[in-house]
């Protein structure tokens, strides 16, 4: 059995005192469960005091983007090494808004993603189509070209190190959700591209998360899917009841 995996992605939301305070409200909020893994993606600039907040609980912490390179003159940027250094476990790459506002690559991912483990972070690598794409009935081409492109050169060993987060660009921060049975659909597509890209047991261990306008009404649901094994939740991470009930699904 996979693990269940619920992670916040906060984006470009509170400031450094806010998100001190509210990590600190989440952690005595959850402090009872330990039967699934739970993340907060912050901003940079949060990463110090909610690292600092969250110290000791099971509550990891994720920076939502970083450069690849573990050094040197690239003004503006923060490397795998820095974030290590500050406390952070895991990164997302390729998350939809990096790839579409900020324009990064496969190629860019898929160095971000050697990059991360090799200086020990664990990527959550972001995949999802466009609502033109699934439209065109490629969301599967485009998942897999993603997968593909961005899993290229890693081991097996590394391979298990990532977690998916399937995300239909459609569905982000729009409350329009993939239905269960849908999402399901693709990610049981993804593992079958996992399984010919490694074997059926990398498949089977690899977390695949659902984002897309996930919240407490529709959490359980996405839950129950066999292939859905946890969440990356964008606004509704945001408020602490919200969070609190979806990390709490039945
Ligand atoms: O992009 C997301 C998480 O990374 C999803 O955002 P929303 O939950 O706001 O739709």
């Amino acid at each position: 059995m996979r693990r269940a995996f619920i992670a916040g992605n906060w984006k470009m939301y509170k400031t450094p005192t806010e998100a001190k305070a509210f990590a600190r409200e989440l952690r005595s909020a959850l402090a009872d469960v330990k039967d699934r893994d739970i993340l907060v993606g912050v901003s940079f600039v949060n990463i110090a005091g909610v690292v600092e907040e969250l110290k000791g609980s099971q509550i990891w912490v994720a920076a939502q983007n970083m450069y690849y390179e573990k050094e040197g003159a690239f003004t503006g940027e923060v490397s795998p090494v820095q974030l290590k250094d500050a406390g952070v476990t895991h990164v997302i790459l390729g998350h939809s808004e990096r790839r579409h506002i900020f324009g990064e690559t496969d190629e860019m991912i898929n160095k971000k993603v050697r990059a991360a483990l090799d200086h020990g972070l664990l990527p959550i690598l972001c995949v999802g189509e466009l609502l033109e794409e699934r439209e065109k009935g490629e969301t599967e081409k485009v998942c897999k070209h993603q997968v593909v492109e961005a899993y290229k050169g890693l081991s097996r060993e590394e391979a298990l190190k990532v977690t998916i987060a399937y995300e239909p660009v459609w569905a982000i921060g729009t409350g329009k959700t993939a239905t269960p049975e849908d999402a399901n659909q693709v990610h049981a597509f993804i593992r079958k591209v996992l399984a010919e890209l490694y074997d059926q047991d990398v498949a089977e261990k690899t977390c695949i998360q659902y984002g897309g306008s996930v919240k407490p009404e529709n959490i359980d649901a996405l839950m129950a899917q066999e292939h859905i094994d946890g969440a990356l939740v964008g606004g509704a991470s945001l408020k602490l009841d919200s969070f609190v009930r979806i990390v709490r699904f039945q």
